[in-house]
């Protein structure tokens, strides 16, 4: 085997106050972020979203000491990895490529032709698929190897999710486990697994599998766990007017108070690092919201970061994509599309949507039938020659 490369994938975050309207204009000019009918759209569109919202995101950032841990966070994860690689009897090099900040994709790209990398195993660091982020990844990653002979030499392949893992699925539980254990009457405690949302027509229309990632991730980790709590799963970060996957987590809180919850310990599900959405969402504005809600008890898990269990089962996820047959873009950036049928579109008798869609359009019939007759002197079949 020749020189063996592993690209860590992530979104990447601003590193200080200033990095926030530039990092938001990358991640709004994503097609993959926003779906816009029309690509000329994009570019403007992301210049006004991050000029309308960098103030705000900039606040969040500030309470969280001014800029995001995730590079930080994802290079210590890169070097744990090396290591128990090496431990392991692997030698290989860790790249770490960001989608919207620094260090960019196309920087580790440069670093792994630069270092001579023969075979490159490409690890996205969501454990869930989403078309907007690990897909997102993975188109940019097609498209530069579409246009670069010297990537095209590279033997890679790509490991599209992996939320299932046993190893993943254990330092999960442990992390569970441990802030249960340090909690009293812990049994009474309901478990909040709050995923990142994406919007309804991810799924529904475009055929992303996120959605059944993270409700089969959420129920394989309460098997693993295997303790008694009640649990409850929703979705966090909403951005923009669209519908998005529910229950959104900031009205599902308020319900499980109102339904007499008083202990609530959340479980971040779409992240193995702290960041934005960890730090200050769900530590500052899930927090106050629970507790305003009248939840008495507000606990948090950490994120993986680089716990021992979750790098162990990285490393064994490389060393077992290096000895697998080989997974390319074309066959994870693209998800089947679904065909959605529209409730209207479904005929049923009754008094039913689709009866009065058919209405509307033999009314719509008829309007125009009388607008004929009185423009043209003549009922439209004695105009289609019938009389
Ligand atoms: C599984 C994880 C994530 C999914 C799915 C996801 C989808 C998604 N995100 C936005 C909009 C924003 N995301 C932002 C930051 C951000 N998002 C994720 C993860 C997922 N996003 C991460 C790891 C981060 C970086 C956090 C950091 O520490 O800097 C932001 C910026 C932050 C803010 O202003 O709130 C936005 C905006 C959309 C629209 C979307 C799906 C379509
Ligand atoms: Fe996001």
């Amino acid at each position: 085997m020749g020189r063996v490369g592993v690209l860590l994938l992530n979104l990447g975050g601003p590193e200080q106050l200033e990095d926030v309207r530039p990092f938001l204009y990358n991640l709004f000019s994503d097609p993959e972020i926003i779906r816009l009918p029309f690509r000329w759209l994009q570019r403007p569109l992301a210049w006004l979203i991050s000029t309308l919202r960098y103030t705000k995101s900039q606040e969040n950032y500030k309470a969280i000491g001014g800029g995001s841990p995730l590079r930080r966070i994802t290079e210590e994860q890169a070097v744990a990895l090396q290591e128990r690689l090496t431990q392991k009897g692997h030698d290989a090099q860790i790249y770490v490529g960001m989608r919207y900040w620094h260090p960019f994709t196309e920087e580790a790209l440069v670093r792994i032709k630069r270092d001579k990398i023969e075979q490159l195993v490409i690890l996205p660091l969501y454990p869930q698929f989403s078309i907007s982020t690990s897909g997102s990844s993975f188109r940019l990653l097609e498209r530069l190897w579409s246009e670069d002979p010297a990537l095209q030499d590279i033997n890679y392949t790509v490991i599209p999710s992996w939320y299932d893992r046993p190893g993943y699925l254990q330092a999960m539980s442990q992390l569970i486990a441990q802030e249960l254990d340090h909690c009293q009457d812990s049994e009474h405690i309901h478990l909040f697994f709050s995923a990142h949302g994406v919007p309804v027509n991810y799924v529904e229309e475009a055929g992303d599998p996120y959605q059944s990632e993270i409700e089969n991730c959420t129920q394989l980790i309460m098997d693993t766990l295997n303790r008694p709590n009640p649990h409850t799963l929703a979705y966090q970060s909403r951005v923009g007017p669209v519908e998005w996957l529910k229950p959104y987590t900031e009205e599902a809180i308020p319900e499980l108070a109102q339904q007499g919850v008083e202990d609530l310990m959340v479980v971040p599900i779409s992240f193995v690092s702290e960041h934005i959405e960890t730090l200050e969402e769900i530590d500052m504005e899930y927090r106050h919201l629970a507790e305003e809600s009248g939840i008495k008890n507000f606990y948090r898990v950490p994120a993986l970061n680089t716990h021992p269990v979750f790098i162990e089962d990285l490393a064994d996820m490389v060393i077992e994509a290096l000895d697998s047959p080989q997974v390319k873009f074309a066959e994870v950036a693209h998800p089947p599309k679904k065909t959605k049928m529209y409730p209207q579109e479904r005929w049923e008798w009754g008094m039913t949507t689709a009866a009065e869609v058919w209405n509307g359009r033999l009314a719509m019939i008829g309007i125009v039938a009388v607008l004929v007759e009185l423009i043209t002197g003549h009922g439209p079949l004695h105009l289609v020659g019938l009389l």
